[in-house]
């Protein structure tokens, strides 16, 4: 049985306003942070190439992938990791990926100025196709993602261009797409363990597998896969400008299935320049100083989303640290 909604985005794609989507979005956001999108128009002949291309490269021999070592994306933070190289609270991840972003060449300001998380992605000799398939997506993720966003403004009683105009006019789009060997039997290893996104929201495609587990007030539910869907869950930012009203939840990943899984989760952040504070009006009324999963206040941080997501890069990727420059 499905335990999360299904909000359909198809009017906030088209018209750029829905209260009724944006009902559904609060709805969810209230009680799990966690729902499906459907109705996106994210073309599945895209999703499926993508799919094919991803699945090629990470048949690839370990010596072929890593000829695009993250280590070789410097502070741009891109490539390929290996199994057990990503931490996760702490923990090594029993998965492989790929991280890719905004595709920028080295004349623009930003690269030239050295910002960490910009830059050019590595993209595989192998499987030339996989660079199409991702900018595309790239691409039509983001405008999904402003879509559901129009419909989370518009939950929170704000103007649907709310982040657009502000926010999102340049927003930090990071992309990665996983790889998870099946689960050994008996193991305690988590594919991604208990974390919550950084920034604004998640849409994440995963493949037919399953695997995903949200915690919820009553304990940790699936996520399963719904064909032509997106799961979309909110960020620390969303967490952090509504005070809690609507929380950044918890969730992690064990590929149990006996196959290969592959995830696409595409995060959509706030420009990496601007400071997050509170939204204004009702949007800000907060939780009332619940206790976060992990203890952390999210209110009592200061700076720029970049500050935030380069001090968290550094946790999961204590080798690259220097790269990014984290604290
Ligand atoms: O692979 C998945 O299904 C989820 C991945 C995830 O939660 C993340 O990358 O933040
Ligand atoms: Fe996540």
């Amino acid at each position: 049985m499905l335990e999360l909604p299904i909000v359909d985005v198809s009017r906030l794609v088209r018209d750029g306003a829905d209260p009724v989507a944006a009902a559904g979005i609060e709805a969810a956001c209230r009680a799990s942070g966690f729902f499906y999108v459907t109705g996106h128009g994210v073309p599945a002949e895209l999703v499926e190439r993508l799919d094919r291309h991803a699945r090629a490269f990470f048949a690839l021999p370990e010596a072929g992938k890593l000829e695009i070592a993250m280590a070789r994306g410097g502070r741009a933070w891109r490539g390929f990791f290996p199994v057990g190289a990503e931490l996760t609270s702490g923990r090594p991840d029993a998965k492989e990926g790929l991280y890719f972003g905004t595709e920028l060449g080295p004349d623009d300001p930003r690269v030239r100025a050295g910002l960490p998380l910009h830059g050019a992605n590595l993209f595989p000799r192998q499987v030339p196709e996989l660079r199409a398939a991702v900018l595309e997506y790239l691409a039509a993720l983001t405008a999904t993602a402003q879509a559901v966003l129009r419909g989370v403004a518009q939950s929170l009683g704000l103007a649907p261009d709310y982040f657009a105009a502000g926010y999102t006019a340049d927003p930090t789009v990071l992309f990665r797409i996983f790889h998870y060997p099946p689960a050994e039997p008996d193991t305690d290893a988590w594919g991604v363990g208990e974390h919550t996104d950084y920034g604004l929201l998640t849409l994440l495609l995963q493949d037919g597998n399953g695997g995903l587990q949200v915690r919820t007030p009553s304990g940790w539910i699936d996520a399963p896969p719904v064909p032509g869907t997106f799961v979309c869950n909110i960020g620390d930012m969303l967490d952090r400008m509504t005070g809690g009203w609507y929380r950044s939840t918890p969730h992690r990943v064990r590929n149990r299935s006996g196959n290969e899984r592959l995830s696409f989760p595409f995060f959509f952040d706030p420009d990496f320049a601007a400071e997050v504070p509170p939204l204004p009006g009702r949007a800000a009324t907060g939780a009332g100083g619940e206790r976060r999963w992990d203890g952390q206040d999210l209110r009592v941080f200061n700076g720029t989303y970049g500050d935030y997501l380069v001090a968290k890069v550094g946790k999961v990727f204590p080798g690259l640290s220097a790269d990014v420059g984290a604290a």
